[in-house]
């Protein structure tokens, strides 16, 4: 049933993102998805679907520091398992892998604990945004590193026109899962 009195769960994620055009540098339209957090109905049709995208026999959750943190705890906790996150440099406290990669509009590293999964261990990564698919590839040679798979990506706004479905289908990713894909010039 759709969640709010008709209106589909996309259509209500999609009204509460904002496009804010130059930002975080010119040439670069940021999606903004705070009116989104801000939304009881919009925060619950985003996890709902986050979680309801999960295949069968997922084991951890994989979230994206910073703002794939807010969504992939709730989504662990409906799944059951348990939550994993990928951070920033210089955060992690123990031993560690990390990778550098190239984002929409800056340079990152990411890094995971050396012991925060474990072989053959079946992952759903999860993130806000999917742009060029930077990030979840990093992130998923740094799952693979540690032995483990990724079973699904499942992030709530998808950038089609930047390509990241094709990259990660590259990186061997193939059970991508958007709630809301938007394609534009
Ligand atoms: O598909 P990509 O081109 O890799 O971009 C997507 C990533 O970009 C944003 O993160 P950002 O690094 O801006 O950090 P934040 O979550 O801390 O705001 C977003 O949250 C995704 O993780
Ligand atoms: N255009 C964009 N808007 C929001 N988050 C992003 N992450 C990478 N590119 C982005």
């Amino acid at each position: 049933m759709a969640p709010d009195g008709g209106r589909s769960r996309a259509e209500l994620i999609s009204s509460l993102v904002v496009d804010v055009p130059d930002f975080p540098k010119p040439g670069v339209t940021f999606s903004d998805i705070t009116p989104l957090l801000g939304s009881a109905a919009g925060l619950a049709a985003a996890v709902e679907g986050l979680t309801a995208a999960a295949p069968a026999g997922i084991e951890a959750v994989v979230a994206l520091e910073a703002r794939g943190f807010i969504f992939g705890g709730p989504v662990a906790l409906a799944l059951g398992v348990g939550f994993v996150p990928v951070r920033k440099p210089n955060k992690l406290p123990r031993e560690h892998v990390e990778i550098t990669y190239d984002l929409e509009y800056a340079t990152e590293t990411l890094a995971v604990h050396a012991d925060a999964l474990h072989a053959g261990q079946r992952v759903l990564v999860v993130d806000d945004v999917l742009a060029t698919g930077g990030t979840i590839a990093a992130t998923a040679e740094l799952v693979r590193t540690l032995g483990a798979e990724v079973a699904a990506v499942a992030v709530v706004l998808e950038l089609g026109f930047l390509g990241g479905r094709a990259r990660l289908h590259q990186a061997g990713l193939d059970d991508v899962r958007a709630l809301v894909t938007v394609e534009r010039g």
